[in-house]
C-alpha cells in the first residue's frame, strides 16, 4: 500500500531526512516518533505531497507520490501540527468550502458533515471558528480532514496541547476509524502512550534516520531490554553478595530489579538453595519512552 524508498530531504544542504524507507501493506495505524527536529513532520509533509523529497521514491496505492502529488488529493486527508481556519465561518460553512473544493454535492456534504460531527461529538452551533475552544477546533480541523472520505490520513500531532480528555476522546476516534478496517492513518505525536496504544506499527527517526520501524512487540524485541522485578523471602541475606547488590526490603520481603534472564535464573536458584521463597516475578517491557531516553537526541 506505502512504499517508501531511501527518502532524502536537504533543506539549504542541512540534511532533514537520510534515506528513510519502509513499507506498509495494511490499513491500521502508524506512528512516527522521535525527538524535536527529528524529521516526523518533514517526512508527513512528503507523504502528503506537500514537499518534494530531494530523493527517493514514493508510491501510496501505486501512485508515484513524488511525481503526481496531485493524483494523491481525493485520497488524501491531511491534519497540519497547527491548523488555521477560517475564524468567521461557521463549522457547517468552513465544512461546505472544502467539500466544494472536492466537488461533493451539498447533500452529501450535509450528510456527512453531520455524520462527521455526531463521531466526534463536536455541536457548535453557529458559533464562528473564532469563537470556539481549542479543543474544539481541532475536532473542526479533524471534521475536514475526513469530509471527502480519505483512504489516507496524515495527522501531525493530532492531539498536542488539548486537555488530556479531549486527547482521549480524539485516540478513541482514531481507533473507531481504525476498526471499520478501510483507512491507513499515519500520525506523529510526542505523547508516547498513545502512540504505544493506538499504533500497529512505529517508526522512529532519530536526526534524520531511520532508527527503528516495527511492530511494538518488535521494537522491544529489538530493544533487547527486558528487565524483571522480584520479590522473594530469603533468610540469611549474606547469600546473595555478589548475586545481587542493590535491593530494598520491606517486612521481611526483599524486592529487586533484575536486568536479564540469565541473573534471575541465578537468583532464584540461591533462593532456592537457601530454603528461601520467591512470591512474585514480573517481566517489565520497555516503553517507547524509555526507548527514546535510552536512544537519546
Ligand atoms: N523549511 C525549512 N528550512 C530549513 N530547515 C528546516 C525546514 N523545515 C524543517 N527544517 C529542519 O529540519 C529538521 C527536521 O524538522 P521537522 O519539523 O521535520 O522535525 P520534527 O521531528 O517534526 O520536529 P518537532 O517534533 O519539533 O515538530 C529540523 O532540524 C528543522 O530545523
Amino acid at each position: 500500500m506505502i512504499h517508501a524508498r531511501s527518502i532524502v530531504k536537504n533543506y539549504n544542504g542541512f540534511t532533514a531526512l537520510d534515506d528513510v524507507s519502509f513499507d506498509l501493506e495494511d490499513s491500521g495505524i502508524f506512528g512516527i516518533v522521535g525527538h524535536n527536529g527529528a524529521g516526523k513532520t518533514t517526512l508527513l509533509k512528503i507523504m502528503s505531497g506537500l514537499l518534494t523529497p530531494t530523493s527517493g521514491e514514493l508510491l501510496i496505492d501505486g501512485i508515484d507520490a513524488v511525481k503526481h502529488p496531485d493524483a494523491l488529493k481525493s485520497r488524501l486527508g491531511y491534519l497540519p501540527e497547527e491548523s488555521r481556519l477560517y475564524e468567521n465561518m461557521t463549522v457547517g460553512g468552513y465544512l461546505s468550502f472544502f467539500g466544494e473544493i472536492y466537488r461533493m454535492s451539498p447533500e452529501e456534504i450535509r450528510k456527512r458533515s453531520r455524520d462527521i460531527l455526531h463521531k466526534l461529538d463536536l455541536d457548535a452551533g453557529d458559533k464562528k471558528l473564532g469563537e470556539l475552544s481549542k479543543g474544539m477546533k481541532r475536532k473542526v480541523a479533524i471534521a475536514r480532514s475526513l469530509i471527502h472520505d480519505p483512504s489516507f490520513l496524515v495527522y501531525d500531532e493530532p492531539t498536542s496541547g488539548l486537555d488530556p480528555m479531549t486527547s482521549r476522546y480524539i485516540s478513541q476516534f482514531l481507533r473507531s476509524i481504525k476498526k471499520e478496517g478501510e483507512k491507513t492513518i499515519l500520525l506523529s505525536a510526542h505523547n508516547l502512550y498513545q502512540v504505544e496504544e493506538l499504533c500497529d506499527k512505529v517508526l522512529i527517526l532519530q536526526r534524520g534516520k531511520r532508527l527503528m520501524f516495527g511492530s511494538m512487540d518488535e521494537l522491544r524485541e529489538k530493544f533487547g531490554s527486558v528487565t524483571y522485578e522480584i520479590e522473594f523471602v530469603v533468610s540469611d541475606r549474606s547469600v546473595l553478595r555478589g548475586v545481587l547488590d542493590n535491593y530494598e526490603e520491606s517486612g521481611g520481603v526483599i524486592s529487586a530489579k533484575v536486568e536479564d534472564v540469565d541473573s534471575l535464573n541465578d537468583l532464584t536458584a540461591i533462593i532456592a538453595s537457601e530454603g528461601g521463597r520467591v512470591k512474585r516475578i514480573e517481566s517489565h517491557y520497555p516503553s517507547l519512552e524509555e526507548m527514546l531516553m535510552q536512544i537519546g537526541r
